[in-house]
């Protein structure tokens, strides 16, 4: 069930037709509605939020011969909540007369590609029009021949359908939704300076502010469920161990100082969890207020300096809301950012609604030369990491997620969907986590790191949105791998950092040119001190979302071939990334205005 306030959005299907009755409309009545209908079980049957909830497709109650269909269409959409709109089509239609004109629906229009009747020269004519009128939409047409009566849907037009239908939820989603600054931004990081116009324009997303102290006023007055409170104690007790103190005898804190620092860091949970999205329990408590939240599909803790000089770093909170669990049982993660950095809750999000999986959150700290693991270890990498590694780890927090202890079908080491994972492999994922006492050089306060490193190697896309003054936002992605040093490696390199942080070796895809010239290069070119990190290859996804928010991407090791935006981006140049520039430039943000 969704945390958020309202309901979620709706994929509106339109079969559009060619309106000439005495026979051409009559002959193409079942083929027209067949297609609306087999794209709707495309998308039901495959497609889940990450809430786990199912989506809902509407289909036109007519096919659309004319404008009048076409307006009793959007009449039903508004309705019925419908934020995305795919129109379908096997034949010639009158494109302005029968287009979805809603500046804001993310939209796109597939042509069947078959020879009776001219569904691609609609296609064109349609496209062609939203050009024209500055409502830029996907455009689908399979590649091979279709007869007439195959009612199949050809895998490069399901994948398009898929990926289109995939961000344009994700845009859908965000919109209307805030994120939650609990402070604002700590040791000069601008990504936590959180730029409200960016939010607002870009994403339709609120910015809501909330001093640290409100944490303070609520742990003082018991503003937070003593039950579950008591619950989550005892499951924390039970499942995070401590493990070894790497601080020295001077600064090291008691047994009975560190019990106060695990009472307060799960008390601290629990309030940011109501604060994002409310609790009923407290208005029960009285704490009418209180107990709304702030509708946030996503948030942030600025915790360094002020607040961990003298309070539990927010590292144990952190990592529990990230993962896809916690003392309630499996759940669907939240988008909680270390150091307030919203615009990596950004990045985070992004990944998170294209794949309802858990995100990691990291520094991206160390390039390591092979001949530079070789100086300080003896040994050689090998394998996917011989060209070299990144070291991601977060300054003491990520989803327990990439511990990778789930499994695929086959076994190998992956990341789940929060429906999809088994209690034993939460288990597993708790058992490869230590929570060492956080470093004091840096956490005065206290508090308990998540320490572990990632499992095996999985398919990984990590991801950052960048502000250029000038520009505006930017998106850059890198699909790669992570892999599992061996033991003797690993710990040389980690012991050489803060160990007691949670770390994923890096493997990016390299191309030997560009900004994928080596794994080198993707470090020097990544835009900010973290990553946001994906489960999968979803950079394709990235793309078409980016798109559709016209963010331009300025990196990315995608195939060309995989990179699908809207038609109109054509009109602005063969090279891909100029283009994009231009066409974003031109569209400017969703929800705000050109300047
Ligand atoms: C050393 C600082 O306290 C850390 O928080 C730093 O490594 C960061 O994570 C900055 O993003
Ligand atoms: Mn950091």
């Amino acid at each position: 069930m969704s945390r958020l306030i309202g309901r979620l959005p709706k994929v509106g299907i339109r079969p559009v037709i060619d309106g000439r009755e005495l026979g051409v409309r009559e002959s193409l009545e079942v083929q027209c509605m067949d297609m609306a209908k087999a794209a709707a079980k495309l998308i039901e049957e495959t497609l889940r939020f990450p809430s786990g909830e199912k989506v809902e497709c509407v289909i036109a109650d007519t096919t659309i011969g004319g404008v009048a269909d076409a307006a009793a269409c959007a009449d039903k959409f508004k309705r019925e909540g419908v934020e995305v709109s795919l129109t379908v089509t096997p034949c010639w239609c009158y494109g302005t007369e029968v287009m979805d004109t809603d500046p804001l629906t993310p939209k796109a229009v597939w042509g069947f590609n078959g020879t009776e009747r001219p569904g691609a020269v609609y296609l064109a004519a349609a496209l062609a029009g939203y050009s024209q009128k500055g409502l830029p939409a996907f455009g689908i047409y399979g590649k091979e021949v279709q007869d007439g009566g195959d009612q199949t849907i050809p895998e490069d037009v399901s994948e398009k359908i898929l990926r289109f239908v995939k961000a344009a939820l994700a845009v859908a989603q965000m919109n209307g939704k805030s994120y939650l600054s609990i402070g604002y931004s700590s040791m000069g990081i601008a990504g936590s300076m959180v730029d409200v116009n960016f939010l607002q324009d870009y994403l339709g997303v609120r910015a809501e502010f909330v001093e640290s102290v409100e944490l303070l006023r609520r742990i003082d007055n018991g503003i937070y469920d003593q039950d579950e409170y008591k619950k989550a104690l005892a499951w924390t007790k039970e499942n995070c161990k401590e493990g070894k103190d790497y601080n020295t005898p001077e600064t090291q804190k008691s047994a009975e100082q560190k019990d106060a620092e695990w009472e307060k860091v799960v008390k601290m949970t629990l309030i940011c969890k109501d604060l994002m999205n409310g609790n009923p329990k407290l208005k029960e408590m009285g704490f009418g207020e209180e107990s709304k939240g702030r509708n946030a599909i996503m948030g942030g803790f600025q915790g360094q300096r002020q607040w961990t000089d003298y309070q539990p770093n927010a590292d144990f909170t952190e990592s529990i809301l990230n993962s896809s669990f916690d003392w309630n049982g499996i759940r669907q993660a939240y988008t909680f950012a270390t150091e307030n950095d919203c615009l990596n809750a950004i990045s985070m999000l992004f990944g998170h609604l294209l794949t309802g999986k858990a995100q990691l959150f990291s520094d991206v700290r160390t390039y390591w030369s092979p001949e530079s693991v070789e100086r300080v270890t003896g040994k050689k990498l090998s394998g996917i990491a011989e060209n070299g590694i990144i070291h991601l780890i977060n300054s003491g927090s990520t989803t327990l997620d990439a511990t990778a202890q789930q499994s695929d079908a086959d076994g190998n080491p992956t990341m789940k969907p929060f429906w999809e994972i088994t209690e034993e492999e939460v288990k597993k994922c708790l058992d490869n986590t230590k929570w060492p006492a956080a470093i004091f050089e840096y956490f005065r306060g206290g508090g308990f790191s998540s320490q572990f490193k990632t499992k095996g190697s999985m398919p990984i896309t990590m991801c950052r949105v960048n502000l250029v003054k000038g520009i505006g936002p930017v998106l850059q992605l890198v699909e790669g791998w992570s892999v599992e040093l061996p033991e003797d490696v690993h710990y040389v390199l980690d012991e050489r950092t803060n160990p007691t942080w949670p770390t994923t070796w890096f493997v990016p895809r390299t191309t030997g040119t560009g900004f994928f010239k080596d794994v080198y290069t993707v470090m020097a070119k990544w835009g900010a001190n973290h990553g946001a990190i994906s489960h999968g290859h979803i950079g394709a996804d990235l793309i078409s979302l980016a798109a559709m928010l016209r963010i331009p991407v300025n990196m990315h090791n995608v195939e060309e071939s995989d990179v699908f935006r809207p038609s109109a981006w054509s009109a602005f140049g063969e090279n891909l990334e100029g283009a994009d520039y231009r066409a974003c430039e031109n569209y400017g943000p969703l929800y705000g205005f050109k300047k």
